[in-house]
């Protein structure tokens, strides 16, 4: 069983790829089943201390997994039941079946048990779920103690995590090879419970990852405030917002952070106030320039954002920034962090999950691309991308998405590449959130960076 940050995410198609290979490589069919199901019994009889288990099985071959998962536990002395919603219409299936030796329930009439094993249907569903399966579905998953999910929970769509059906989440789920976009993209993530990934020897790979800790380098005796890197945070209407921004680059790791343009009284004074100009942003040793936080959307802002965009200085283009933003790809290296909104606003004739229009949009932007929300995707041009899905959903409070651009501007200036930087912030203002705890507001966030950059050196 393995944690699944860092791992590669792989569509149906992909993971049907790869499987083919592995078989064309001479594993047979019967052969991975048999490696996915007893995987499976393997993890619920050590999480279950012999309690009965009620195997879900559906037609194809996640159900076969199911068979096999329950002959393997009955084998192990483990009281294990079956329920199926169909016959099995795979050969490998079939098979898996044949070798159940005890009886196979109707799901409709199937009594609760206290650990329920979910493998109705995997990567093949692709249709919305009957009532017939939905209404037992609940039914035994909210009467249990513990449910498990067999590579994906039923009811939810493979590639862009959407839901098919409204059933509850499980405790857990038990990717297959590979973790799928919906295990990280919501609704269905928020459906999955914690996800482990179970290595049954197919060989994947690809440019879509799960967010995994960043390894940063703390400074070192050669270092100075410059070669930490010195980010511009350019200010406007709403001059608090823009103070978040400097206060998440500050305690995201810059060597000196500037605040360009009219500040509040209650900056901290590590934050130097600088009137806002050109010669300003044309000093050389600007790592990043952070623009959009409070900065309107007025003439005014818009001329700031053109003379930053012409100093040719490394940014981060947020808030405000983003509404004024024209279609011309980005010349210079650019972070763009939308939310939903600005993202549609943006983007919004791109088709597809949230990574695949992440991924194009950030080829449009020519610039990376973080499109936040509870599934933050950090997509490039050439198209990799991280999605990172588990941050706390206290993050929903006003003002959090600018101490995020702040971040990003820290790790900017200090030399990361733009996708590096991008995944580095989200992960720092990720986990500065995790130390907060509950109810925080976006003033408290940045007190918490420095200890979650602390735990990535
Ligand atoms: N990826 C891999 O390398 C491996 C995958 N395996 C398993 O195979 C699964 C995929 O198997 P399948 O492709 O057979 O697909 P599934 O078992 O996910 O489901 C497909 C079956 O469900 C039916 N179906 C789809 N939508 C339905 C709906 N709304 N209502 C009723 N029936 C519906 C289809 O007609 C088909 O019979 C994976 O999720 C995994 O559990 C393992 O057996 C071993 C190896
Ligand atoms: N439900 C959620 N779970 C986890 N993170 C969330 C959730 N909602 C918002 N966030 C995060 O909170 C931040 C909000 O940013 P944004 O929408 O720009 O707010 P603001 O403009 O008020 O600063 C983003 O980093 C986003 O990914
Ligand atoms: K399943």
């Amino acid at each position: 069983m393995i944690r699944i940050d860092g791992q590669p995410i792989l569509d149906a198609a992909q993971m049907r790829a790869a499987e083919a290979q592995t078989i064309a490589a001479g594993t047979g069919a019967e052969a991975l089943m048999a490696r996915a199901g007893e995987q499976v019994a393997e993890q619920v009889r050590r999480l279950t201390a012999g309690a009965e288990v009620l195997v879900l099985c559906g037609p194809g071959n996640n159900g076969g997994d199911g068979y096999v998962a329950a002959a393997a536990l009955r084998r192990a002395g483990h009281a294990a039941r079956i329920a199926a919603c169909a016959s099995p219409t795979t050969a490998a299936a079939s098979a898996a079946r044949a070798a159940w030796m005890g009886p196979v329930e109707e799901l409709g009439n199937a009594a609760p048990a206290p650990i329920v094993v979910d493998a109705l249907f995997g990567i093949g569903l692709n249709r919305p779920l009957g009532a017939e399966i939905c209404e037992p579905l609940r039914h035994l998953i909210g009467n249990a103690r513990l449910s498990i999910a067999v590579d994906v929970p039923s009811g939810v769509s493979t590639d862009d995590g959407s839901s098919f059906a409204e059933v509850p989440a499980v405790d857990l789920t038990l990717a297959l090879a590979a973790v799928k976009p919906a295990h990280v993209l919501q609704p269905s993530a928020a459906r999955c419970g914690d996800i482990r990934l179970l290595d049954i020897g197919v060989e994947v790979s690809g440019p879509v990852r799960v967010a995994s800790a960043p390894q940063l380098r703390p400074p070192s005796a050669r270092d100075h405030k410059y070669s930490r890197g010195l980010v511009a945070v350019v200010a406007g209407r709403m001059p608090g917002a823009a103070a978040l921004a400097a206060t998440g680059a500050g305690r995201g790791g810059a060597g000196y952070v500037r605040l360009l343009g009219s500040a509040t009284d209650r900056l901290p004074h590590a934050i130097v106030r600088q009137r806002f100009s050109a010669e300003a942003l044309a000093d050389e040793r600007v790592g990043a320039v952070v623009i959009g936080p409070g900065l309107g959307r007025d003439d005014k802002a818009r001329e700031r954002l053109d003379l930053a965009r012409a100093s040719e200085r490394p940014m981060v283009i947020d808030g405000d920034a983003l509404h004024l933003l024209g279609e011309a790809p980005a010349r210079v290296p650019t972070i763009l962090t939308p939310h939903a909104g600005e993202f549609a606003r943006l983007f919004g004739d791109l088709n597809g999950s949230k990574i695949e229009r992440a991924i194009a949009a950030a080829r449009r932007a020519n610039a990376v691309v973080v499109f936040k929300g509870a599934d933050t995707v950090i997509a490039a041009p050439d198209g990799r991308a991280i999605v990172h899905a588990h941050a706390p959903a206290w993050l929903a409070t006003a003002g959090t998405g600018d101490v995020l651009a702040g971040v990003i501007g820290a790790q900017l200036a200090g030399g990361a590449d733009v996708f590096t930087a991008a995944a580095n912030g989200v992960w720092l203002h990720a986990e500065a959130a995790r130390r907060a705890g509950p109810a925080f507001i976006a003033d408290d966030l940045a007190a918490h960076l420095p200890a979650a950059l602390g735990a990535c050196l």
